[in-house]
């Protein structure tokens, strides 16, 4: 090539004015959807030579970057519009462009680090950070969805009334400032009931949320049962007030907790999305899940623009590994996993076996629990579709691992996994327990590129360190 036509292809590669973000853009999309394709290895070794590309690309704008400094440097003091906005812009391309590197070097093999991730933070970088509200944010399943949403670049605002979580002295959600430490970035945070429309208005006034992931409710089945009132009034209105806020506001993504409990109890197995729901819900709780999927089912044909998710969880267990956050029931724990946590602890003297004569291969009733981490970066995976794709309209997805095990498979890995004997008896069936309910998660893989990665022993090790390091949960802190 001369010297003359390699200047101009440098001249052209420079000032091309869209440069290489279709390149890049498209490299992204291939790294993240990639693994759902037949022909995954194909499209993943071209997305590195895009990415590689992309970086070979980026030498022929240094003597443009060098002169765009030059400019910024001399408007200084002429324009500080001009000045600060160009400072800006160089500022975030300097971000990408070191995110990018480390990317590419990871996915070459020259740095021990997660590729795929360091290739989600130029995505978010690119096309921005998402703000999400977060309701229930300081719970269970919502401090570990923050956790997740935080390491994966997402803005998040968090608000929670405190109905089933700790505060501290100064009024703060504990297990939030625990997901602060662990992440090491602040989690703006309001107390909030979500059934007080105007407080939710002063917040929806103050902040542009981009989506939100709904998931203040109450959840205990057999008070349900005894409250009806309670539940249908407050998981009702709640609802019906963030879907008022999101018309209000231009909200128009809305990923929603849903239950297992829909189904009732299951015709078939494993259970898919278009398993039949609604039909045998024993219980207020269930009911106003099933309620909410409906309505929501409805604003989404009412408001075309709208992305709404369902996420339907089957049995969330286990803890965050660093054991800073975690579950922590108030009072007796209604759930299994949290019983047999107390009762190897010492706090609780027996495990009452809900019946041991199911059709189930040890006569004991046979679920799909799911790590609470997995279960957390579902959401995660909810709202890059979202983001990938612009718009989905209404979508279902379980969310579970597709592999049952009986209460007394638990109760042995729970003792291998805290090296200590739990004391178990037999009692009757809890009224509306059916034998066996498992999940097919197979859409949500196809789909969201999501399926659990931890298994069983997991999910034991990392509640137990959860309860040996808080064996008060977060009443200590
Ligand atoms: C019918 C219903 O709405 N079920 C809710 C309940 O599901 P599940 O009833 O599936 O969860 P769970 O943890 O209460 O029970 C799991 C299994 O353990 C058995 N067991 C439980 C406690 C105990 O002290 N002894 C015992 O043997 C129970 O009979 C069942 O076979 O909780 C889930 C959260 O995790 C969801 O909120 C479900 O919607």
């Amino acid at each position: 090539m001369s010297q003359k036509q390699l200047d101009s292809v440098t001249k052209a590669l420079s000032t091309y004015p869209g440069r290489d973000k279709a390149i890049r853009s498209l490299a992204f999309y291939l790294l993240l959807h990639a693994p759902g394709s037949v022909r995954q290895k194909e499209l993943q070794a071209l997305a590195k030579q895009l990415s590689g590309c992309r970086l070979v690309m980026r030498q022929f704008n240094h003597p443009s970057m060098i002169k765009a400094c030059q400019m910024l440097l001399q408007t200084k003091k002429g324009d500080p519009i001009e000045y600060y906005a160009g400072a800006g812009v160089t500022i975030i391309y300097t971000v990408y462009g070191v995110a990018e590197l480390i990317a590419w070097l990871a996915d070459a093999g020259i740095l021990a680090l997660d590729a795929a991730r360091w290739y989600r933070y130029c995505l978010y970088l690119w096309i921005g950070g998402m703000k999400i509200l977060v309701t229930g944010a300081a719970g269970f399943i919502g401090s570990h969805t923050v956790l997740e949403l935080v390491e994966s670049g997402y803005d998040v605002f968090c608000i929670d009334n405190f109905v089933n979580a700790v505060a501290d002295d100064q009024g703060r959600p504990v297990s939030l400032l625990r997901v602060a430490e662990i992440t090491g970035k602040q989690i703006p945070f309001e107390k909030c009931d979500v059934c007080d429309i105007n407080q939710l208005d002063e917040i929806f006034k103050k902040h542009k949320f981009d989506g939100l992931i709904h998931l203040a409710a109450l959840k205990a089945v057999g008070e349900s049962v005894a409250k009806p009132y309670d539940y249908y009034s407050n998981n009702l209105v709640a609802s019906l007030n963030l879907i008022k806020m999101c018309q209000k506001y231009g909200v128009k993504n809305f990923i929603f907790s849903s239950s297992a409990t829909v189904y009732g109890p299951p015709k078939e197995l494993p259970i898919t999305e278009n398993s039949p729901t609604g039909q045998g819900i024993t219980n207020p709780y269930g009911q106003t899940k099933y309620m909410m999927e409906q309505i929501l089912i409805d604003v989404g044909k009412a408001e075309p623009d709208w992305n709404i998710v369902l996420l339907r969880y089957f049995n969330p267990v286990g803890a965050h590994k660093s054991g800073k956050i975690g579950e922590d029931p108030k009072g007796v724990p209604n759930n299994l996993m949290p019983f047999v946590s107390q009762v190897a602890i010492g706090k609780l003297p027996v495990l009452t076996i809900y019946g041991d004569k199911f059709d189930t291969p040890d006569g004991t009733g046979v679920r799909d629990y799911i790590h609470i981490v997995d279960l957390a970066k579902g959401h995660v995976k909810a709202l890059d579709r979202i983001k990938a794709k612009g718009h989905i309209g209404t979508e279902i997805y379980n969310l579970g691992t597709g592999t049952g095990y009986s209460v007394k498979e638990m109760v042995a890995a729970m003792e291998k996994a805290s090296g200590r004997k739990i004391s178990t008896k037999i009692g009757v069936p809890r009224p509306g327990d059916v034998a066996t309910v498992y999940c097919d998660p197979a859409l949500a893989k196809e789909k969201l590129n999501w399926q659990a990665e931890f298994g069983l022993d997991d999910m034991c090790c990392d509640l137990w360190r959860w309860q040996t390091q808080n064996p008060n949960g977060f009443l200590e802190a």
